[in-house]
């Protein structure tokens, strides 16, 4: 299981390997201000600062380990029938569900084969980055898996954290000449009803308690 001293070291890693905060909330799966007190965190550790350098409280966020679900195609399957459920309603001629790559594209696997529909997958650009600006890149549908061709589809994926990623899917569906009917995720941390006017469904809601 993660635990917040895993977080720190792979944020201290990351960081190391050059990354930048922003680029290190991405692979973390936390915000950007989680991000941030992750790295710092970790260099308050190092024997040449003072633990005073620490903020007295972690920032408002946490991190989702559904690993319990992912370890287990048995409940992946069940939970992925939930999420299927949640798209039933929305479009009667939707016959491709898209996986985002990497965390969702296992659970579109089964979401495609609980509505019985194609299966696509979509890496983002931040799957291709290496170094340099990562607005300059682009993601991409792999060639292994169904085609959107202007068809409706479904999008899947494990979590929503800034919402990033899910923006990106939809416009690159919609480049592809493709219809984003639906969205739906294991956990929001947004709470998003919708994106750029596609309905997004989640499984749990993140609600913040008591932030200004
Ligand atoms: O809403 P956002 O801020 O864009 O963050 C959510 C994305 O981040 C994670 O992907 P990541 O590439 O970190 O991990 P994965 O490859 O294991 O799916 C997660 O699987 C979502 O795709």
């Amino acid at each position: 299981m993660k635990n917040v001293d895993d977080l720190i070291a792979s944020a201290a890693e990351l960081a190391d390997r050059g990354l930048s905060k922003g680029e290190i909330a991405d692979e973390l799966n936390v915000s950007r201000e989680t991000a941030s007190w992750l790295v710092d965190r970790s260099g308050a550790s190092s024997p040449s600062q003072g633990s005073d350098a620490a903020p007295p409280s972690g920032p408002q966020d946490i991190h989702v380990d559904w690993s319990a679900i992912g370890r287990d195609s048995k409940r992946m399957d069940y939970v992925a029938r939930a999420m299927a459920d949640l798209l039933e309603d929305d479009g009667e001629e939707v016959d491709l569900t898209i996986g985002i790559e990497k965390a969702g594209a296992p659970l579109a696997t089964f979401v495609a084969q609980a509505l019985d529909t194609d299966l696509g997958t979509y890496a983002p650009a931040k799957h291709q980055w290496e170094e340099g600006d990562i607005d300059e890149l682009g993601g991409s549908f792999s060639r292994n898996f169904a085609q959107i061709r202007d068809r409706q589809c479904y999008v899947v994926d494990d979590t929503v954290t800034s919402g990033t990623t899910m923006k990106e899917t939809i416009d690159a569906i919609r480049e592809e000449g493709g219809e984003p009917v639906a969205c739906v995720v294991v956990v929001d941390k947004q709470g998003l009803e919708e994106l750029d006017g596609v309905p997004v469904y989640s499984l749990i809601d993140v609600v913040g308690v008591g932030r200004e």
